[in-house]
């Protein structure tokens, strides 16, 4: 293995800590905490887990958590009700719904609903045309967190080829659109993509985002190229019963040619939770007229 390892659960302790320091300067300044509201429908085992750990750390960062758990039969009209509520709460700075929502729910339509100066997950239509024409607005997390680990490691990535393989709206089009205002020259491939392996040899930057298990193996990369695994598939381990999770990229050959990587877990994974956090305190001080300096975190 020659590649350098982007340890992302380092990179996002760190900006928890500076999220920390702003948040308890903003209670001082606002005479509040900021506060987070966390939506969860249904029981998903993963949501469960990330629903968690975003209350946790929600917390340890010095804001409020607000959790709102509701059962997965919850009629969608409840769950606009919901949403309406928290928008007119002053003490709410941040919205997230969390992503799946059971079947029988229009998730384009409840974010729809989230006010987009509380849509901390930058999903509202409104906020995908701010960042789609260099306004100001909420970035995705997954997406964003990507972005902060490539320029920590590369410094400025104006002019390098960067290939995102995945177009989902909640990592690979907003990705395309960060790397581009980063002036990469961007390439968005897919699964109807014609020589894949041949389209990602070209980049510097490689975001595998497309969700199958080990797909992106070393002899498509070029050599010291960047790649960025946003993968989190559990796959079958070698002992009966067990699983374990593995990204998009098959990590043991392309650590042999990249000349960093991310590893899953413990890469782009942790940022996504610390950059909710990060648009969460930069809502408060928007929503409460508070001044500060957005480009510390
Ligand atoms: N409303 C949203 N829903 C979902 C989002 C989102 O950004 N907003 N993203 C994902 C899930 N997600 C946060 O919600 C998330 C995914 C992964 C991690 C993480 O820390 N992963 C670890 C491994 C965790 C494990 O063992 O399973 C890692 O990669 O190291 C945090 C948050 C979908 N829904």
């Amino acid at each position: 293995m020659s590649a350098q390892i982007i340890d992302g659960k380092a990179f996002a302790a760190a900006l928890r800590e500076r999220v920390a320091g702003v948040a308890a300067s903003f209670e001082a300044a606002a005479g509040r905490k900021a506060g987070l509201a966390v939506v969860l429908v249904g029981e998903d085992p993963a949501s469960q887990v990330y629903v968690r750990n975003k209350h946790k750390q929600t917390i340890a960062c010095g804001m409020e958590s607000f959790e709102h758990k509701l059962p997965a039969e919850t009629s969608e009209a409840n769950l606009l009700a919901l949403v309406e509520q928290l928008n007119a709460d002053p003490a709410v700075d941040g919205i997230l719904v969390q992503l799946p929502l059971p079947s029988h729910m229009d998730e384009q339509k409840v974010i729809a609903t989230i006010n987009p100066d509380k849509d901390v997950d930058g999903f509202h239509v409104v906020n995908v045309g701010r960042l789609a024409t260099g306004a100001r607005g909420f970035v995705p997390c997954t997406p964003l967190g990507c972005v902060m680990l490539l320029k920590d490691k590369l410094g400025s990535l104006s002019g390098l080829d960067a290939v995102v393989i995945g177009r989902s709206n909640i990592v690979g089009k907003p990705m395309a659109q960060l790397l581009l205002a980063e002036s990469c020259t961007v390439t968005v491939a897919h699964s109807r993509t014609k020589d894949l392996p041949g389209v990602v040899r070209r980049a510097d930057i490689v975001v595998a985002a497309v969700g199958r298990p080990e797909m992106v193996k070393g002899d498509w990369l070029k050599p010291g190229a960047t790649v960025i695994d946003v993968g989190i598939n559990r796959v079958p381990a070698a002992e009966e019963g067990k699983t374990r999770l593995v990204g998009d990229v098959d990590f043991a050959s392309a650590s042999d040619v990249a000349g960093a990587i991310t590893p899953v877990p413990g890469g782009v994974g942790p940022m996504t939770i610390a950059v909710l956090l990060r648009n969460t305190i930069v809502a408060a001080h928007r929503n409460a007229g508070v001044a500060f300096d957005e480009t510390t975190l």
